[in-house]
This record gives C-alpha cells, sequence and structure tokens, in this order.
C-alpha cells in the first residue's frame, strides 16, 4: 500500500514514520510530478494552512490533488489538513478544496492559549491521545458529515465518505490506531477499485 503525503510545508515527516512503522510505503508529494505516482491514500498534514494553500497553488498541485479527493481517494487531513478540505471557514475567507461538508474555525483556541493535550473518545476507537497546536475546530457538519469526537462540546473530528478531519495531531502521540483505521480504509478503498475485484 502505497501512502501520499503532502510535503509542501508542516508536520509530514511525524505521518511519514508512523506509516512506516505500520507497513506502509509513503511517497512525500512535493511538486505536481509526485502527484502522477500510484499512491492510494492522501495525509493532508498540520502546519499553516494559507502557506500550504498558496504553494499548492504556485507548484500546480492543487486542481489534481483536489481531483483525487472528489474521486473518493482516502484522506486524513490533520489540523491545517482539515482547513484545506472544508468547504467553508468561519473567520477566514478563503475556501481550498472545499471537499467536506463542514464549517471550521481557526486559530479557534486562540492563538496564545491553543496548544493543549487530552484524551478523548473517538467514535471507533476508543480512548485517545490529542494534542491540539494552534487548532481549529468544525462549528457545523453539513448533509453527510458524521461527528467523530467531540472536545468540551466542539467538534475535533469528522468522517465524509472517505475524508477524515482531525483538529488535532494524532502523529505526534504514541498510539497508531488512528493511522492503522485510515490505511485500513484505505486498503478497502483500493480494493474495491481494483480492476482484479473478480479474481
Ligand atoms: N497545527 C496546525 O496545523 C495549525 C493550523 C493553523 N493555525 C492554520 O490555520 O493553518
Amino acid at each position: 500500500m502505497k501512502i501520499g503525503i503532502l510535503a509542501v510545508q508542516g508536520a509530514f515527516a511525524e505521518h511519514k514514520t508512523k506509516l512506516e512503522k505500520l507497513g506502509a510505503r509513503c511517497v512525500e508529494l512535493r511538486k505536481k510530478e509526485d502527484l502522477d505516482g500510484d499512491f492510494e491514500g492522501l495525509v493532508l498534514p498540520g502546519g499553516e494552512s494559507t502557506v500550504q494553500g498558496k504553494l499548492l497553488r504556485e507548484l500546480e498541485m492543487f486542481e489534481p490533488l483536489k481531483e483525487k479527493i472528489q474521486a473518493g481517494m482516502p484522506v486524513l487531513a490533520t489540523c491545517a489538513g482539515v482547513i484545506l478540505l472544508a468547504d467553508h471557514l468561519s473567520n477566514d475567507g478563503h475556501v481550498y478544496f472545499g471537499t467536506m461538508p463542514v464549517t471550521v474555525k481557526r486559530n479557534a483556541y486562540g492563538r496564545q492559549l491553543g496548544s493543549f493535550h487530552t484524551i478523548r473518545e473517538m467514535k471507533g476507537i476508543g480512548q485517545v491521545p490529542m494534542t491540539f497546536i494552534r487548532a481549529p475546530y468544525i462549528e457545523k457538519c453539513g448533509e453527510g458529515a458524521e461527528v467523530v469526537a467531540e472536545v468540551d462540546g466542539n467538534i475535533v473530528a469528522v468522517k465524509y465518505k472517505e475524508q477524515y478531519g482531525l483538529a488535532f495531531h494524532p502523529e505526534l502521540d504514541e498510539d497508531d490506531r488512528i493511522h492503522e483505521a485510515f490505511l485500513n480504509s484505505v486498503k478497502k478503498y483500493a480494493k474495491k477499485n481494483s480492476p482484479n475485484t473478480w479474481l
């Protein structure tokens, strides 16, 4: 199984380490040509969404990536990644991929106090450690978007089709279960879309 990790800016290396530990092959997506590869799942890491959005356009990676997501490629988006997926930002005029029907608030916990750690329930997984760094949260879920975790009444994890959006950073904690669950959904998706499913 091969996972493409957006690597133009932000915390991509930690995702790579974790996914490789779990047995996946990873390709860092740094330029347009990297998108021609045969990866079956996509990671959008944390970082600075405005910078990532700008670089994606400048590097002409934006449209081809959006097409892959729209075509159903499983995505694990963390922090800035969920800002890129949202179809609405409540405190920012930008919309990036807009492939997930959620309203996201950037820097929702305030710029200074926005970093904290907690352990909360995540649907289908159980109690997981959650590290928030100048994090957004999800204010509203549209049709088809499912709330997967909340912290103090704020939505911090959503699933929409094969897109998983997390306000926190599972790549920074020891727990591997979120990445494992993502790899399982990539496996299922790849199998479904393989020309050999009749075998
Ligand atoms: N850790 C993160 O990814 C922070 C996201 C950042 N505050 C943004 O708006 O892009």
